[in-house]
């Protein structure tokens, strides 16, 4: 996979390069390239924003800049691609979306700043044929997107293959069956006077399977309740239900 981030401000982006994902991108698991956005100007102030038709407060992007920028980035033709614009105003973000992003070539994150990018950047990538997908990580307004393509780079990227050391991590953490993933323990056994739960240092395989399960239904129920609902009816078998 490539990943492309145009943005006004790529430091934001240095993360990227460090740890889990440094380590993918350097052993060849997918690459990353950060744009600076201000490269597509043509100004001696580089400018970037204007005053939005119709009044309001704050700037709106210019397209002249993002087109230009988004024509060399992510240009038409048969390659598949996926134009990913991080916007408070955008679809949730959830595992399910990252799964889906996971089997894309190709992702190309936008991020906007002031009070986001012209729509006609948009309308026109989609007339040139570009999947655009305008998402939002959460119900909070953040100042721009870089902060969200970090959050999503990471979601995407954990779940190709090689980049995580055991692939069974990504198969059953949160969200992977439609639950939380519930506690976990290490050593030492006792710590604070607070004892690892007796199950989990038995041995018995098909116990601590159940009581993984049963401690996921409860803080589920308790954290996520719209998760419970959401799942298919032949999800929770009657053990499930007894919890
Ligand atoms: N994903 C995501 C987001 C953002 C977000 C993303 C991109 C931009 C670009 C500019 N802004 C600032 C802004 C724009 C419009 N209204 C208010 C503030 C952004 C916020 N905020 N909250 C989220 N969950």
């Amino acid at each position: 996979m490539r990943i492309d981030v145009v943005t006004i401000f790529p430091a934001y982006l240095d993360p990227l390069r460090e740890a889990l994902l440094g380590r993918a991108v350097e052993r060849g698991l997918l690459e990353i390239a950060v744009h600076d956005l201000r490269r597509w100007t043509h100004d001696v102030h580089q400018a970037v924003d204007d005053a939005p038709y119709g009044g309001g407060p704050g700037m709106v992007m210019r397209p002249q800049v993002w087109g230009e920028a988004l024509d060399e980035v992510l240009p038409a033709g048969p390659q598949p691609a996926r134009l990913v614009v991080p916007t408070p105003a955008g679809r949730p973000f959830t595992q399910t979306t990252a799964r889906a992003w996971a089997d894309e070539q190709r992702l190309v994150f936008a991020c906007g700043r002031y009070e986001g990018i012209d729509e006609r950047v948009l309308l026109d990538a989609r007339a040139r044929g570009i999947e655009v997908d305008e998402v939002s990580i959460g119900d909070y307004v953040l100042v721009g997107g870089e902060v969200a393509v970090l959050v999503m780079v990471e979601a995407v990227a954990r779940l190709l293959p090689g980049v995580l050391g055991n692939p069974r991590s990504a198969a059953e953490d949160s969200f992977s069956d439609g639950l939380l993933e519930g506690p976990s323990y290490t050593r030492p056994e006792t710590w604070r006077e607070l004892a690892v739960p007796d199950v989990l240092r038995g041995g018995n395989h098909a116990a601590i399977a159940r009581w993984r399960r049963d401690r996921a239904l409860e803080r589920t129920r308790d954290r996520r309740p719209d998760l419970l609902d959401a799942l298919p009816p032949d999800a929770l078998d009657a053990a499930d239900r007894a919890v």
